[in-house]
């Protein structure tokens, strides 16, 4: 059977990637910290994948197991020798903290065989892969460096499914019907499942994040505003509605002229999202979604980036602007992100935070705008 080893046994992990995987005949090695989930992974050996729609649909997941990184590192890197695809789906801020590991399972392995080995970091970023690959050169010597040719092949990836926050005393994972999975790649790679390979992600990496993360952001930041707790209840006030719209009218402008998109078929896009936020089955809170302010309010991410391309190419990005006030207003006290940026806002304004944080000037117009707009929220 074929070995595929995933870092990362959360939402995606588990409810989207790793389920993939076995339904294409790969046993799965979830590698984690949280060792409760590792336990249960071994003793149980599979898990059930529940579709969050009216109609009760589950997907029985088997062939599966687990290896705690932080306690038995030998046996991850020994699964790594084993492995034809290497994954992850762990959070984009965590991906340097287990390149080391990686990079020892890598330098092993090449040593030892010619066999092919894909590594696809499947996080919500651009380039998540090569910022990945950056960290495992960063731990290796030149001459492993080199043997990496031709053996381990590194490809960009993005993912698409909404998984909210799970009862933690299962492993069975809620998640919505909906998914995609585009991956970079002109390599004749062995299939799975539900594995859509591209030779240019740019256009599908973009139009998800500017769309579906971006959508998503601006819900949960003016839902959180708003006193409501899920993303469906917030939908439920058509103002926001028409916010967001607004807000992926002004993402789909740069998108459409940068990639030549057809208008109707965006549009369409726009429209499908915002139906896929309203599914009550995930009762997905805004404080999930709106999770890590100060990595969401960076410069290539689904707020900023939009803006200041919009700004670049003569486009409007007042309501982009206004997302972003709402996101220095997210106080949520237990998200350690959401803190530190209210700390900042003490000691250097929300200026301070957005030269710091994303990359704009003070007196860039788009800083200005948000400033006006943070404002007008305070009253
Ligand atoms: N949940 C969602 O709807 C979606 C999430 N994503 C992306 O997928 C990635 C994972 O997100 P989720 O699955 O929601 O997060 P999650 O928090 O459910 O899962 C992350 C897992 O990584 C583990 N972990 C943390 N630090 C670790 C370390 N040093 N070593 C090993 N394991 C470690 C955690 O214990 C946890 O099980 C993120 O990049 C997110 O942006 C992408 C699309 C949708
Ligand atoms: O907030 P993060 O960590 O970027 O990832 C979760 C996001 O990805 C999504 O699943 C969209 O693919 C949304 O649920 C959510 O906005």
């Amino acid at each position: 059977m074929r070995q595929t080893v995933h870092f990362g046994a959360g939402n995606i992990g588990r409810g989207f990637i790793g389920a993939l995987f076995s339904e294409s005949g790969y046993h799965v090695t979830f590698v984690d910290v949280a060792e409760q989930v590792i336990n249960k992974l071994n003793e149980e050996k599979g898990y059930q994948v529940k579709l969050a729609q009216s109609q009760e649909e589950t997907i029985s997941i088997g062939n599966v197991s687990g290896i705690n990184n932080m306690t038995h590192e030998d046996d991850v890197i020994e699964a790594i020798q084993q492995a034809t695809y290497l994954t992850t789906a762990i959070g984009p801020n965590i991906l340097p903290r287990i390149a080391p590991l990686i990079a020892r399972g890598l330098a092993k392995r090449v040593a030892a065989t010619d066999d092919k080995l894909y590594v696809i970091a499947c996080e919500n970023q651009i380039g998540a892969t090569d910022i990945l690959k950056q960290h495992i050169l960063d731990n290796l010597d030149e001459e492993t460096k080199n043997q990496l040719e031709g053996k381990v092949y590194f490809f960009n990836s993005a993912v698409d499914r909404i998984v909210p926050i799970q009862d933690q005393s299962s492993l069975d994972v809620l998640v919505e019907p909906y998914y995609e999975w585009v991956v970079e790649t002109a390599e004749d790679i062995p299939q799975v499942t539900g594995m859509k390979m591209v030779a240019d992600l740019a256009p599908f990496i973009e139009r998800k994040l500017f769309t579906v993360n971006t959508g998503h952001a601006v819900i949960a930041y003016l839902g959180y505003l708003a006193g409501k707790s899920t993303i469906d209840e917030t939908l439920a006030d058509e103002e926001i509605v028409t916010q967001v719209r607004e807000t992926l009218k002004e993402t789909g402008a740069y998108l459409m002229k940068e990639y030549g998109l057809d208008e109707e078929e965006h549009l369409a896009y726009i429209n499908k999202n915002i139906e896929r936020f309203k599914n009550a089955y995930l009762n997905d809170g805004v404080t999930r979604v709106g999770r890590a302010p100060i990595r969401k309010l960076g410069p290539e991410d689904r707020l900023i980036r939009p803006a200041t391309q919009a700004q670049k190419a003569g486009l409007p990005y007042t309501h982009l602007a206004k997302a972003i006030a709402a996101a220095l207003l997210f106080d949520h006290p237990e998200d350690e992100e959401a803190m530190k940026i209210q700390e900042m806002i003490r000691e250097t304004g929300p200026e301070g935070v957005l030269k710091t944080i994303s990359g704009l000037s003070e007196d860039s117009d788009i800083t200005k705008e948000v400033v006006r707009q943070y404002k007008t929220f305070q009253g």
